[in-house]
């Protein structure tokens, strides 16, 4: 089984390019980030190269958090920052070999003027990332955790794509968040299989290690194995202690 460890998450008491190095320990066949924006491209080019494991993926940057934002692109009259975001992040990913973008949608009232906004910007950022061979993510992301964020239904993402009609466009599905909004997790990962571009796991609902909690991934990752997903899956989640080693027992569970 092939995992990819999520560096928004874990190891966060390590520099970027230390926390890829003990992903590498670990036995994480890759990595992913969040908003790698304060390290050095180079540096985590080297700590890339050192250990092998490819970045799989980033997200652009979210905006003001203090001031409650979490991502631009479906903000209307933020079209502008969205845009300079998405060219920040394409070119983060190239200087990282990265080849997947998470386009942040943000907070909205869900109106006709945000879903017009997101498309505008989904549509530049497809544009923009296919100079560069990248593709773009949506992530649909629980309203329990983050009230309001713009998409937050796999369905609301693959109306989305057909809408655009980029090849570029895909899902990221995370576990997580579809649990918490939807369920039948299998089933809706079948039916849109051919859209999805990434998937991610954690517990629900303390989003801790994918050991606990209501979702059987020892069930889960088989079924989407068998399904010819074969991808590294991120490891997305919270550890339960102050210490990503201690935790990993669940991966161990996997290896062989
Ligand atoms: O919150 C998530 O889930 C993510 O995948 C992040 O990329 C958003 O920060
Ligand atoms: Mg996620």
């Amino acid at each position: 089984m092939n995992f990819s460890a999520n560096l928004g998450f874990l190891f966060t008491d390590l520099s970027l390019p230390d926390g890829i190095r003990a992903a590498k320990a670990a036995g994480f066949s890759a990595v992913e980030c969040h908003f790698p924006y304060d390290t050095r491209p180079a540096d985590i080019m080297t700590a890339l190269t050192e250990t092998g494991l490819p970045m799989l993926g980033l997200n652009t940057h979210p905006g003001n958090r203090d001031a409650g934002e979490f991502g631009l692109s479906a903000m209307p009259g933020r079209g502008a920052d969205a845009r300079a975001e998405i060219d920040r992040a394409c070119d983060y990913a190239v200087a990282t070999g990265t080849r997947m973008v998470h386009v942040m949608a943000g907070r909205t009232d869900g109106g006709p003027d945000a879903d017009q906004a997101f498309v505008d910007t989904l549509s530049y950022a497809t544009e923009r990332a296919a100079t560069n061979g990248l593709d773009i993510l949506i992530e649909p992301i629980n309203h329990r955790d983050v009230p309001g964020y713009h998409l937050s239904r796999v369905e609301q993402a693959v109306d989305l794509i057909d809408r655009i009609g980029a090849p570029n466009l895909k899902i990221m599905f995370d576990c997580y968040h579809v649990q918490i909004m939807q369920g039948d997790l299998i089933q809706r990962f079948r039916t849109h299989q051919h859209m999805i571009g990434h998937v991610q796991i954690a517990a629900v609902p303390d989003r801790g290690e994918p050991d606990q909690g209501e979702l059987s991934y020892h069930h889960i990752i088989p079924a989407l194995r068998d399904l010819g997903y074969t991808a590294p899956i991120g490891a997305e989640y919270k550890p339960r202690g102050t210490d990503t080693d201690a935790g990993l027992g669940w991966l161990s569970a996997y290896s062989g």
